[in-house]
This record gives structure tokens, C-alpha cells and sequence, in this order.
């Protein structure tokens, strides 16, 4: 977007960086725009009415367009992790200092506010190219990178980025130095969860998979190559209303693992409350699918367990699933469901039954709706 004259910037250095050079190149809606001013000091940012935002390092909003505006830095690894970085910033750092600490060269390029790029790093190439490439070795001083890589793969996929040969070996190399253990389970989550918005999740996984980095951040996923492929094709796989959905998509992707795996995992990642949920459901529904019959027990334990008797919003999505896999049995379970939602436990309260024995009586006549439905199914089956 070309804007008239701002009365904020006059005399500052000003370039537009990162996504949205990147993005707009590249005809992807650009989500917001970030700044990096050259030649100022955070004084005179203040003193223009730019409002201090950075914690780490100078950034400031600007008073109208609340677009961000960094100072030009650069930044050195002084340990592991995330604030392991020593931040120089500067009047003196130049624009290309500043775009050669960042990672990708798709992201290293820069552009004045009439629209001129500065690209000292090939960016516009690599882009044409359809490559995501690494701007410097100094890449590897930030292991987050291997996931956004990765991410950014499966958000470009469909428009046929690959990632360099060389920049999957740096990815390969922090994967087996050890530093990935160093990020936090909120930066890993957070990388993960965008990668499961995008239009190609799986790549995300694949792309991990194939630098080793999985088998360090989701050992349970990486342990079983064919296993693996079978979950990165069911996490597109899901019915129309769900499609696209990152708990549903997570659910899909882990749902053939056994609970100790699963609960390592979301324990490992601090998975928010739905996530872990969703999963327990789909992986219950999977094993309902899998039960011979199923039988009255199997299909009452199914309801039990994801809670159908307080939850019953939840029992149409997940029969949708099971609608994609096997038809005939999501219908007599949507046939037993209803019949058995009709039961009231108002009606046994009614008839005097309390306590305890309300909560079996109430067992005991579930069941025998569920049996009727299976029984009617297989006898038109039959
Ligand atoms: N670990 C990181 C994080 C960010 N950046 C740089 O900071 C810019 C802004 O980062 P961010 O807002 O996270 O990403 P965007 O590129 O804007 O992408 P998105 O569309 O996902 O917001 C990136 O373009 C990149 O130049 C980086 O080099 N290394």
C-alpha cells in the first residue's frame, strides 16, 4: 500500500521488512507491516511520538498506523536458548547489517516507503526461484529458525517452494547438535500450531522429519516412518466444516498414538486444554472403529468417553469422521445416538430413581437402546 505523506517520517530513514515485502511480492495478503528505522536513536522516536513497545530491543508503534518500527540491529549468540542473544542497536547499524541477521532471504529484503527494494541477499531470486534459503551462517544461532522454515514450506508448498540444499544441512546440523532441546515448549507450540493453519501442514512434519528435527521434538510421531505418512495424509483428511481446522488437524495427526504417548507429548508441549481433549476423542473414535462389530458395549463406552451425555455437540463432528472412513457405521451410530439422546435422565428421576441408582439404571437403559439400534441395523443388514 502506497501511502501519501507522513508527517512521522519526514527526514527518517524508514524501510518497510520481512513479511510484507515478502508476502506482496509474492501476491499473498499481507497480514501487517513492520518497519526498520536506520540512523535514529529511541530519543528522537519518543521525541516524534513514536510510542516504546520493545522489551528486548527498540521497537515503537507509530501514532497512527500503530505499524511497528524497530531500530536497526544486529544480533549475537551468547548462549543457548532464546536469550541467549546479545542486541546492538545503533544509529550506526546499517540497513544491510540489520537484514543480515535475519533468517530466511525471502525475509532479508527491505523496501522504501515509495516502493524501492534493497535486497543485498538475493531475496527477490530466491523468491522467483521458489527457494527458501538461508541468509548467513548465523542462521544456526537461532534453532526456532528450523521450525519456521518448515512452516514457511508449508504455507508456500503450493506455489512449489523447495527448501536449499545447504540451508536443509544447517537445519540437519542443529537438529543433531542438541540446541532444538533448547528451545521452550511455548516456541516449539507456537511454530506448530501456525504450521497447522497453513494450507500444507504436513509438509511442516515432513520437512522436519527430513532434517531429523522430529525425531527431537515429537520423538513419537518420528519413531514409525509408514506410521508417520499415514498420519500426515488423515490430517487433510476431514470432513467439509472441519477442513482446515488446527485442533481437528492435530487430532488427525495423532490419534493412532496410545495415551502415554499422546499425554507425553501434550505434557512436553504444554498443549492448550481443546488440543488435548479433541485428541483424546479422535483417537477413542478411531478405536471404536476398529472394534469388531462394534459391539453395544463398545459403542456405549464410546459415548461415555467422549462425554456425549454432556457434550453431545461433540458427537456429529466426530461421526463425520468416521462417515469419511466407514459410512454404514457412522449411520447405525448416528441412529443409536439419537435414540439413546431421547432417554431423559429426568424421566428416571420421575420414576422415583436416585443416587447411585439412577446412575446404573440409567447404564442398563442406555444399553438396551443401543443394543435395539444394532440389533435393528444387523437384522437390515442381513
Ligand atoms: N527467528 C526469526 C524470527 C524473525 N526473523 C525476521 O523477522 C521478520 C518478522 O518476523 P515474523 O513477524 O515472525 O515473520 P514474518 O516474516 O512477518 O512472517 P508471518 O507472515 O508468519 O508473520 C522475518 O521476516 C525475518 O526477517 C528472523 O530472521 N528470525
Amino acid at each position: 500500500m502506497r501511502r501519501g505523506r507522513d508527517r512521522y517520517l519526514e527526514g527518517l530513514e524508514a524501510y518497510r521488512v520481512g513479511g510484507a515485502v515478502r508476502d506482496s511480492r509474492l501476491g499473498w495478503p499481507v497480514k501487517d507491516t513492520d518497519w526498520v528505522v536506520v540512523g535514529a536513536t529511541p530519543e528522537e522516536m519518543q521525541r516524534r511520538g513514536f510510542r516504546p513497545v520493545g522489551r528486548d530491543f527498540p521497537v515503537f508503534l507509530h501514532p497512527e498506523t500503530h505499524e511497528e518500527y524497530a531500530l536497526a540491529r544486529t544480533e549475537r549468540k551468547s548462549g543457548h536458548g532464546y536469550t541467549g542473544f546479545v542486541v546492538h542497536a545503533s544509529p550506526e547499524v546499517t540497513l544491510e547489517e540489520d537484514l543480515a541477521r535475519r533468517d530466511l532471504t525471502i525475509n532479508a529484503m527491505a523496501e522504501t516507503p515509495d516502493g524501492r527494494l534493497v535486497d543485498p541477499y538475493g531475496g527477490l531470486e530466491d523468491l522467483e526461484a521458489r527457494v527458501l534459503r538461508h541468509v548467513s551462517p548465523a542462521f544456526v544461532e537461532d534453532p526456532l529458525r528450523v521450525l519456521r522454515t518448515a512452516r514457511f514450506l508449508a504455507r508456500y508448498a503450493g506455489l512449489g517452494f523447495t527448501i536449499a540444499d545447504e540451508t536443509l544441512a544447517l537445519m540437519r546440523e542443529l537438529a543433531e547438535s542438541g540446541e532444538l532441546t533448547h528451545l521452550v515448549a511455548e516456541r516449539v507450540w507456537t511454530e506448530t500450531e501456525k504450521a497447522l493453519g497453513e494450507p500444507g501442514p504436513a509438509v511442516y512434519f515432513r520437512a522436519l522429519d527430513d532434517c531429523g528435527a522430529l525425531a527431537v521434538l515429537l520423538p513419537e510421531l518420528a519413531r514409525d516412518a509408514k506410521m508417520l505418512e499415514a498420519a500426515l495424509a488423515r490430517l487433510d483428511c476431514l470432513p467439509e466444516g472441519l477442513a482446515g481446522d488446527e485442533c481437528w488437524r492435530w487430532a488427525r495427526l495423532v490419534e493412532h498414538l496410545d495415551h502415554e504417548a499422546r499425554d507425553a507429548m501434550a505434557d512436553r508441549l504444554r498443549l492448550p486444554r481443546a488440543y488435548r481433549d479433541l485428541a483424546r476423542q479422535a483417537a477413542l473414535t478411531r478405536w471404536l472403529r476398529d472394534q469388531p462389530g462394534p459391539g453395544p458395549a463398545a459403542v456405549h463406552e464410546w459415548l461415555d468417553g467422549i462425554d456425549a451425555w454432556r457434550r453431545g455437540e461433540r458427537v456429529a463432528p466426530l461421526l463425520a469422521l468416521v462417515e469419511l472412513e466407514v459410512p454404514r457405521l457412522a449411520e447405525t451410530l448416528g441412529r443409536a445416538w439419537r435414540a439413546v439422546a431421547q432417554l431423559s435422565p429426568r424421566i428416571l428421576v420421575e420414576e422415583g430413581f436416585k443416587g447411585g441408582a439412577l446412575g446404573t439404571e440409567l447404564a442398563r437403559r442406555r444399553r438396551a437402546i443401543i443394543v435395539q439400534v444394532l440389533d435393528q441395523d444387523a437384522r437390515s443388514d442381513a
